[in-house]
């Protein structure tokens, strides 16, 4: 069975920029609060026998905290089917779908999307697949989009992945990432960070306490990244 870790180890370290003064608390809870849940010893009844149902993972982590490209490696590995809802929200601006440009300001705000919306677009990739395994990257990012889950999809996720990252490297990665994304400016991922605190904080405390978050510290390199992740899965194959 999933079993919990007492010991509660703050996410991250403390650390005194100003840009992480910015970002950090909403509504008197803040990223230090948050725990981690390890778990030891599946078995029996844990993820790995749940296979008539899709085995779904979330992977959320901050901007730039390196989601995208450690769900590639599980992909690679793993053989799930790496669904992220930001690039099925920027797939529905280019196809000039009627929520169209109301998505793309949203995300050029560096706002959260209406949860129907994304939630709709993750059904339709689920019901389109043939897999039985999917990493929802970027998904929930806040509890209305968790509970919206929930209600469309009738489960909540067997495993939750969060990449743990200081925020000096999330937005030295995002400056960086080159994509020519209309929101990986200086201006929005301030906005796109407080959002992170303030909305998907408490989404990660709530799997936390499920006793379902794994956390990955997100530093280093994608392989040093990718062998922390890789016991997670081990376990299924
Ligand atoms: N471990 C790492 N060290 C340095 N750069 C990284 C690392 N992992 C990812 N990156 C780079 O950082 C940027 C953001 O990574 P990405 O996977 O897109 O993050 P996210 O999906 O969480 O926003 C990309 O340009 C990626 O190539
Ligand atoms: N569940 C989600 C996921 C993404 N979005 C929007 C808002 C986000 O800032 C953008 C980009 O998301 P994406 O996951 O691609 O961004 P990062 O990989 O974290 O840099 O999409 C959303 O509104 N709701
Ligand atoms: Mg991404």
């Amino acid at each position: 069975m999933w079993r919990r870790v007492a010991s509660l180890s703050p996410l991250v370290s403390r650390s005194k920029s100003r840009l992480l003064d910015q970002v950090q608390v909403a509504n008197g809870f803040n990223v230090w609060q948050v725990f981690s849940t390890q778990v030891l010893n599946p078995t029996e009844g844990g993820v790995s026998d749940r296979r008539r149902t899709p085995l779904v993972t979330f992977v959320l982590g901050g901007p730039g905290s390196g989601k995208g490209t450690q769900c590639t490696r599980i992909v690679e590995t793993f053989g799930f089917t790496h669904l992220s809802a930001g690039d099925l929200l920027r797939k529905e601006i280019s196809s000039n779908s009627e929520n169209g440009s109301m998505i793309l300001n949203t995300i050029r705000e560096g706002k959260i999307v209406p949860s129907e919306v994304t939630v709709k677009l993750i059904q339709k990739a689920i019901e389109a697949s043939e897999n039985d395994r999917f990493l929802i990257d970027g998904f929930p990012r806040s509890e209305e989009n968790r509970i919206a889950y929930e209600r469309v999809i009738g489960a909540e996720p067997d495993i939750v992945l969060f990449f743990d990252c200081p925020v000096e490297e999330m937005v030295k990665r995002v400056l960086n990432r080159n994509q020519g994304r209309v929101d990986d400016n200086i201006d929005t991922v301030k906005e796109r960070l407080k959002v992170f605190t303030e909305l998907n904080l408490p989404v990660i405390k709530y799997y936390s306490e499920k006793g379902k978050l794994y956390k990955i510290d997100a530093t280093g390199s994608e392989d040093e990244i990718f062998e922390r992740v890789r016991p997670v899965f081990a376990v299924l194959r």
